[in-house]
């Protein structure tokens, strides 16, 4: 598939490896575009093989499916930039937090065929979660391609936009709160006289295993947490200390706060 991407960040770059490695692409099938002084995101592509090309227009031009990866704020230059080439060959998915369907609609011709995708950087190794949400004008065929490149980099639902916020906060920005969980684990375990690599690989192992139970046995998590939970044992103890300490409140005050950041840049635009 040859695939455009309009800025070649961190996001771009996890895709754009997941999709090779899922062989939906090759590098050199690849054509992107990043900000000129951005020499990390161009070389970074570069060493995948892929076309650099500073002018968004030429990437309109030259791909039928465009992924739409820079920040939020430089959305309305991106859409002037291409909106006299966008055809109706063109399919633009644009992965930008808080930037509705509407406001991308809005600065693009009619019927041009848009969709939101929300994945997450756990793509690069083919573990992603990703939602999308169809445009006015976006066919069945253009939410079936979607679903085929996004799930082949792990696991892809379609969605209607209201969730969208909600989503970016719970796994868009969630490998962050993730990362953090692991690394606290690990300083933990450090902190008790384990090695530090091996506290990072036992906490990190745990966070797979424990969301692969949760996916694979389908069985509710607070079931799973008591089978760990003996009456007066270890687990009961840590358990104890981590609501002490708010966990539950913290994490949800979370993605309360990245939600409503989301809804916040929605109203910038
Ligand atoms: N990083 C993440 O985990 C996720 C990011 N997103 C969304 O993806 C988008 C990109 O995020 P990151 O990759 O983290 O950002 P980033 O800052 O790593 O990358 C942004 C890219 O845009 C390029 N750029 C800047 N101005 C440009 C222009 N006028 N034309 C073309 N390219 C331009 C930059 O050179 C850079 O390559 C954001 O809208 C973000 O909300 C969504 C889900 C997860
Ligand atoms: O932090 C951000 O703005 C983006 C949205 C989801 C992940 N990163």
């Amino acid at each position: 598939m040859n695939l455009g991407f309009i800025g070649a960040g961190k996001l771009a770059h996890a895709l754009a490896k997941g999709f090779i490695a899922a062989g939906l692409t090759k590098g050199n099938l690849l054509t992107v575009s990043c900000a000129p002084e951005d020499t990390l995101s161009a070389e970074t592509f570069k060493q995948l093989g892929a076309t650099i090309n500073y002018d968004n227009k030429e990437i309109i031009k030259k791909s039928e499916v465009t992924i739409i990866a820079v920040k939020p704020d430089v959305i309305p230059q991106v859409l002037t930039d291409i909106k006299d080439v966008v055809t109706k060959k063109n399919l633009l998915l644009s992965v930008a937090m808080g930037v509705t369907i509407k406001q991308l609609e809005q600065g693009l011709p009619g019927n041009s065929r848009v969709i939101r995708v929300m994945p997450n950087t756990p793509a690069l190794v083919r573990e992603g979660a990703t939602v999308y949400v169809s445009g006015t004008h976006a066919t069945e065929q253009d939410c079936d391609l979607t679903k085929q490149l996004f799930g082949s980099v792990g696991i892809c639902e379609r969605v209607n936009e209201y969730i969208l916020d909600p989503v970016t906060a719970l796994s868009g920005s969630g490998p962050a709160f993730i990362y953090t969980v692991i690394e606290a684990l690990s300083d933990g375990a450090v902190r008790m006289g384990m090695a530090r690599d091996l506290a990072y690989k036992l906490a990190a192992q745990t966070v797979v295993g424990a969301g692969k139970m949760v996916l694979n046995t389908q069985t509710h998590p607070g079931v799973l947490k008591d089978n760990v939970t003996s009456p007066a044992g270890s687990t009961c103890e840590g358990l104890h200390h981590l609501e002490e300490n708010g966990v539950r409140s913290a994490f949800i005050k979370a993605i309360e706060g990245a939600t409503k950041k989301c809804r916040e840049t929605a109203k910038k635009q």
